[in-house]
């Protein structure tokens, strides 16, 4: 029986693939709730299990353990009728947009629609289909082949066709892989735009960096686990700055340096709030010389560093105690590194941590558990 109150709930749910030889797990105890009219971002390395995830969600695969409810119906054990069910009240939409070129436009969407509504009038359908089709900007093309459309607009029928039926569930596969990066964005817009006018949750699986802003929400997942967003972040940040370092060693250096000194000057005065943030982009557009996205890479950089010195002081919680003790360990294990601790290295250990608002006493502590 359905317990959940969210359109999507999984609870310790794994999955392997099986053959006559062999069984590979690639989902381990995944947990997750999607709450209606979420936008989640499902990303993750090639092979970590993103779409074995969304087509369990969509029932396009049988739950073997764990319970996962979607839309109010128990998948795990449930019967055929229930999961033809659950597939159509769910809209999908994937990369490779499955259109029949035979058929046009229009009637590609009315053939979903009404597998999804079959009690729907022919009438009835083409109307909605004609209005969606408009939604999506393809009033020009209803009467067209898919053949003779631009991959951006065939994935804008997939979009026309994953809505009309107004499904409470998105689930999306690389909706944007394909696609250039204008048409891309348009897409995810697109997505956004009506999902949030109808309050449609969505589950988008996808590697295109450039759409992340869109969710409201970013699970990683890492060799099928869900993993903090943190994870993702670091990795594909630190993927980039290492491809700067090895391709072009100047540029990075001048970046980083430029950065430096950015945080060095703003930070002089302990105060960098957003307006000083968009006055030196602002400077940095007009005089430094650099490109518009290095500027943004210069900034990201600044205020990364600038956060990490105020965070203390920036939402008045600062760090837990835990966090605190591993990091001035950390500085005491970096010091120690090259045989001894100097005097200026404790020194500046005493201030990094002054500064991020470590209390004497904690820092006293460590102390002794290191004598
Ligand atoms: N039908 C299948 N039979 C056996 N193994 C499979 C099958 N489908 C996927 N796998 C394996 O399961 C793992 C997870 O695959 P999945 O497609 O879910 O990953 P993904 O994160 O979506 O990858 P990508 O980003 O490359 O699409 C991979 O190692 C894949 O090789």
């Amino acid at each position: 029986m359905a317990t959940s109150q969210h359109p999507v709930h999984v609870a310790g749910v794994s999955y392997s693939y099986r053959s006559d030889l062999s069984q590979r797990r690639v989902l381990h105890e995944v947990s997750l709730d999607i709450q209606t009219g979420e936008i989640v971002i499902l990303t993750g390395p090639s092979g970590s299990g993103k779409t074995t995830l969304i087509t369990l969600m969509g029932a396009l695969r049988a739950c073997q353990s764990g319970e996962l409810e979607v839309l109010g119906h128990q998948l795990h054990g449930a019967p055929q009728r229930r999961l033809t069910e659950v597939r159509r009240q769910v809209g999908y939409i994937f990369q490779q947009h499955n259109l029949l070129d035979c058929l046009s436009v229009a009637e590609n969407v009315v053939m979903s629609l009404q597998l999804a509504e079959p009690r729907l009038s022919r009438k009835e359908a083409r109307e909605r289909v004609a209005r969606v089709l408009g939604e999506v900007g393809l009033e020009e093309h209803i009467d067209k082949s898919p053949a003779a459309l631009s991959g951006g607009q065939k994935q804008r029928v997939g979009i026309a066709r994953a809505l009309a039926a107004r499904p409470q569930l998105i689930l999306a596969d690389e909706p944007t892989a394909s696609l250039d990066k204008d048409s891309g964005r348009n897409v995810i817009e697109l997505i956004q735009r009506l999902c949030r006018e109808e309050g449609t949750s969505v589950v988008l699986v996808t590697h295109d960096n450039r759409i992340l802003d869109a969710a409201d929400r970013i699970l990683h997942l890492d060799d099928g686990e869900i993993q903090p967003v943190s994870h993702a972040v670091a990795s594909s940040a630190s993927r980039l700055l290492r491809l700067l370092d090895r391709h072009d060693p100047a540029a990075a250096r001048y970046l980083s340096a430029f950065a430096s000194a950015l945080t060095r000057v703003a930070m002089a005065d302990a105060h960098f709030d957003e307006v000083e943030a968009r006055v030196i982009r602002d400077i940095l557009n007009q005089q430094s010389g650099l490109a518009g996205s290095e500027v943004d890479l210069v900034m990201e950089l600044a205020q990364s560093q600038v956060r990490a010195r105020f965070a203390a002081s920036a939402d008045g919680e600062g760090f837990s105690e835990t966090q605190c003790q591993r990091f001035v360990d950390a500085m005491y294990a970096v010091a120690e590194a090259d045989g001894a601790i100097g005097v200026e290295e404790e020194a500046e250990i005493l201030a990094v941590a002054r500064e991020l608002g470590f209390s004497e006493t904690l820092l006293a502590h460590r102390r002794e558990a290191r004598a």
